[in-house]
Parts: C-alpha cells; structure tokens; sequence
C-alpha cells in the first residue's frame, strides 16, 4: 500500500495517548521547584493590593503568618523576603538595612517562629533601603563598589541573625559573594548558604516590582553601571565563574523567560544549583493577558514554568508560586 512512503520512525506514536505522553515526559515541575517572593510592609492589619502586580499583595508582619501559611500548606519548600521601607528612614547610605529590628529582620523572626522548617531567602541590596533606589552608595553619581559592599557584608550578617537560612545578594556588585562569605563564616553562620543574583539584567521587566516596593519613582537615571547589559550572553558565565569561586552555592539569573538561554548556558557549563527570577514584569505580562481573557491562565503559567525546567533550571522565584502549586496537587 502506499504506507510504504511513509517513515517508519514516527514521533506523533509517543504522542498518541495521555499515558505515553506521561512515559516520555521528559521534565517535570514539582513543588519542590517553587519559591514565592513576598512583600512586606509597616503597619497594622495590612494587605494592599499591587495595582501593576494583579493577585500580588504587601502584607503587613502582623500579617504575615497568615500569608506565608498559604504556602507551608502547599508543600512550597521557601519564600523570599522584600520590605517595603517607609520613605521616612531610608537614607543615602542605606542604613537602615543594618538595622536589626528593620521590616525584613521582623518578618524573618516571625515566620522562623510559626514555620521553622520553611526557607527563607533574604535579599541583600541596598535599593529597599536608600533615597535614591540604586543598590549602592553614591559618589560624584558614581556607583561605589567597594564601599557598598562593606555595607552589604553587615547587611547579609544582620539578616542570618534574624534567621535568614538563604543570602540572596541582588546588587550586582563585585566581590561581594566572598566578602559575604567571609563575614558570615566569620561569624559562626557557615552554613547560612548563599544564592547570588549572578546574572542579573538592566531590564525593564523590573517595573512593576519597583511600583510594589514604591522606589520606581525614587530611582534616578539607571542600573547599567551593576546590572548586565540584555544583549550579553559570555559575560555572564565570566560573572557565574566568579561567584562560584567566591562561594555561592546558587546561581540565578534573571529575568527569567526572556534569558532561558542563559540558563541554559550556566547550567551546561556549570553543572550547578541553577534558579531564575521569573520577575514582576513577566508576572504583569502574562495576568494582563490572562485577566483580558486572551491567554488561558492554568495552562499559561504551567507552561512559563515548565520552560524554565527545560531550560536547566532546579527552581523559580514565581509570583505564580501559589498558583503553580495548587495546580499541581489537583492534577494528581
Ligand atoms: N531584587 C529583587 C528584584 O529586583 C525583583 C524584580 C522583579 O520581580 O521585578
Ligand atoms: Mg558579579
């Protein structure tokens, strides 16, 4: 017959029923993959709506137990902690990052309490905390490395006092995974493991985040004197080799679904604990979409999220974590 004409190898076969297709799956999503990034915020009984972040809230400490639950209940294995710091003690230098009793050392010391087993990832950059929204301290409006990394090092020790199992520093500056290291072996936290914002773009994507933190309107100029210029790619396995060898145990890129190919890069070359930040602006992207009615929401964030598994990635910092996760225990 005129089968004969036709290959005798054909894909469309392990594709022909649901159980196959099971069989051959090549990546899977899993719970264990989440990380849900959290603001908080100062008052009393707080939860106020992020207008450019639908579903996104900031939620005051007294708050937050109730909140981070959500996630325990899941099975979500950590969460990452960002403050939304009052205007009025921000300052040029960021101190208030040092302060022991600052909102993220707070939330840290009330979810260790109520959930002692749940991760919690701290952010280490000064933008939360100065008046002026850069990462660093700011001289002749020059961005000072080494003189922001000092400040980070004590910022990275005063939130492992608070319980912070995770470093996570976002600030791109250089040299500041090993002088994190050294200040946190220094002082008895040699296990507190650091998961370096390696990789991380001067992107737009990042605005909504801005919004929810309220230091978008605070940032002038931009971030391309730290952050990774987007049409670079070889510059960020000679950022990932850096602080590898400066200790960090975690890689990250971000943002994430527009550098899947750098995840794809690091994870081939580096053979090591590789996460993406699926960011504030994708996370808008796609709710825009969904709450237009224009995308279909189960089906879109599970496949923005699968990406990153293909893609070579072990976790993902997802505004869609809650999500993700309830999709997953009703599928099985
Ligand atoms: N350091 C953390 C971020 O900058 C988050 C960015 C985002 O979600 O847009
Ligand atoms: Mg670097």
């Amino acid at each position: 017959m005129s089968n004969a004409a036709y290959p005798l190898s054909r894909p469309r076969r392990n594709r022909h029923d649901a159980f196959t297709r099971r069989l051959v799956q090549e990546h899977r999503l899993h719970v264990d993959n989440l990380i849900w990034p959290i603001f908080v915020c100062e008052g009393e009984n707080q939860r106020q709506k992020v207008d450019s972040m639908p579903g996104a809230e900031r939620v005051s400490v007294d708050n937050v137990v109730e909140h981070v639950r959500q996630a325990v209940d899941l099975g979500i294995p950590a969460v990452a902690i960002f403050p939304v710091t009052p205007m009025s003690v921000r300052d040029a230098t960021g101190t208030e990052a040092l302060n022991p009793d600052n909102l993220m050392c707070r939330a840290s010391r009330t979810i260790k309490d109520a959930f002692p087993d749940l991760g919690i990832i701290g952010d280490v950059a000064l933008d939360p905390y100065t008046d002026h929204g850069h990462d660093g301290v700011i001289e002749n409006g020059r961005i000072l490395n080494d003189a922001s990394v000092e400040i980070l090092r004590q910022q990275a020790l005063n939130q492992a006092r608070a319980g912070n199992d995770i470093i996570a520093p976002s600030d791109m500056m250089d040299g500041r995974v090993k002088a994190i290291r050294e200040t946190l072996d220094g002082n008895g936290y040699d296990t507190t493991r650091i998961m370096a914002y390696t990789a991380k773009y001067a992107s737009a994507f990042y605005g909504p985040f801005r919004d929810a933190l309220g230091s978008g309107s605070l940032l002038h100029g931009d971030k391309k004197t730290y952050q990774m210029d987007p049409a670079n790619s070889d510059e960020a396995m000679r950022e990932v080799e850096q602080d590898l060898r400066e200790g960090a145990d975690m890689i990250m890129v971000k943002p994430g679904m527009p550098y899947l190919d750098i995840i794809r890069r690091v994870r081939e070359r580096f053979e090591v604990p590789t996460f993406a930040y699926q960011v504030s602006g994708e996370y808008a992207m796609l709710m825009g979409a969904i709450q237009n009615g224009w995308l279909d929401r189960d089906r879109t964030i599970m496949e923005s999220l699968i990406a990153f598994k293909r893609a070579g990635c072990n976790g993902i910092l997802t505004y869609f974590a809650l999500d993700a996760a309830r999709l997953l225990r009703d599928e099985r």
